[in-house]
């Protein structure tokens, strides 16, 4: 049987509160947080559920499912896709990923982030990285840089929207006065200086959901922006509240379409964060469910890297 390795490539989280220093670090370059920095995102996570890591088991689950969906969608039976994990900033390492694929005998393989969207600061350090490994060990890489614009993706979204924009007019709201705020991780701002590509997929699948859920207002905005010097991308969602508030906007569904699962900047940044801020301003404020195993966005998966074969 003729394997094909799959690189799912996701951001990575510790797996235990005394392993998020080492994890800080890794962010960092190498440079060790500060006490107050180290301590601030230690109560970040410890604020979500306790010092438990969701992300840990949520990219373990996408990748079984979309293992699942690879071999029932696979219409090349002498053919097989094997799935590896390979994370950014924590055990297993992307190049740990790639290793094992060549342990395993595995000579071609397909690498695919679990981000919707392609920045070079972003995705494109993924692929360097696992490309670079790949290098070393032999191994023929093809990659996936973004989907954004996958009709299913876009459906998996649009649902979510839809299905919360129903229960704010169960609630009584007005369903095509409520806001949908679509949301993404911040990038330094200098990367529109250098034609990334991310702001405009962003931007597409935003106005794609919000064209297929019949989405009445909506506008984007980021979250989560780094605390560096650099200016970053903006508006920040917290400022973005406080405008639609002087607004006199009432209702706002968040829809964070540039990330797949839950995790800290859905479960802290959003779920708790923003959340305190709107409920200071009077307004009511959701967030659509994260795709995480979703059908849809597996099958999404599974298509693009099944079509990278047959371009050959
Ligand atoms: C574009 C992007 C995505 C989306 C695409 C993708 O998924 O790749 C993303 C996702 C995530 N970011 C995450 C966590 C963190 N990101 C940080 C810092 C940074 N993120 C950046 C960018 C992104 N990040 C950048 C430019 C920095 C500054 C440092 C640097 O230049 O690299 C920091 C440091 C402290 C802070 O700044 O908050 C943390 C803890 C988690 C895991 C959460 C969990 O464990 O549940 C996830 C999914
Ligand atoms: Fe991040």
């Amino acid at each position: 049987m003729n394997k094909i390795g799959v690189l799912v490539m996701s951001y990575g989280t510790p797996e235990s509160l005394d392993q998020v220093e080492a994890y800080y670090t890794h962010i960092r370059r190498g440079n060790p947080p500060t006490e107050e920095q180290l301590k601030e995102l230690k109560d970040r996570y410890e604020a979500i559920v306790g010092g438990v890591f969701p992300l840990r088991a949520n990219t373990d689950s996408q990748v079984a499912a979309l293992q699942e969906t690879l071999d029932r969608l696979n219409p090349d039976k002498g053919l097989q896709f094997v799935c590896y994990q390979g994370l950014k900033h924590a055990r297993p390492f992307i190049e740990d990923g790639v290793a094992k694929m060549a342990e395993d005998g595995i000579t071609e393989a397909v690498g695919i982030v679990l981000a919707p969207h392609y920045s070079v600061m972003s995705v494109g350090g993924y692929i360097k990285r696992a490309q670079a490994k790949a290098e070393e060990c032999g191994l023929k890489m093809k990659f996936i840089e973004s989907y954004h614009l996958h009709p299913k993706l876009i459906q998996a979204f649009a649902e979510r929207v839809s299905a919360k924009l129903d229960l704010f007019e169960e609630a009584g709201a007005e369903r095509s006065k409520v806001k949908v705020l679509f949301s993404a991780h911040s990038l330094p701002e200098k990367i529109l200086a250098m034609g990334d590509p991310y702001q405009d997929q962003l931007l597409a699948t935003s106005a794609a959901v919000a064209e297929k859920a019949g989405a009445g207002s909506w506008q984007f905005t980021w979250q989560s922006a780094g605390r560096t010097a650099v200016p970053w991308l903006g508006p920040d969602i917290l400022d973005t509240l406080r405008t639609l508030s002087q607004e006199q906007v009432e209702d706002v569904l968040v829809a964070p379409v540039g990330f797949v699962s839950d995790h800290l900047e859905i479960l802290y940044d959003l779920d708790i964060e923003a959340k305190a801020i709107a409920k200071e301003l009077d307004i009511r404020l959701e967030r659509i469910d994260s795709l995480n195993t979703d059908p849809l966005y597996m099958e999404t998966l599974s298509e693009v890297i099944l079509n990278t074969q047959a371009k050959e």
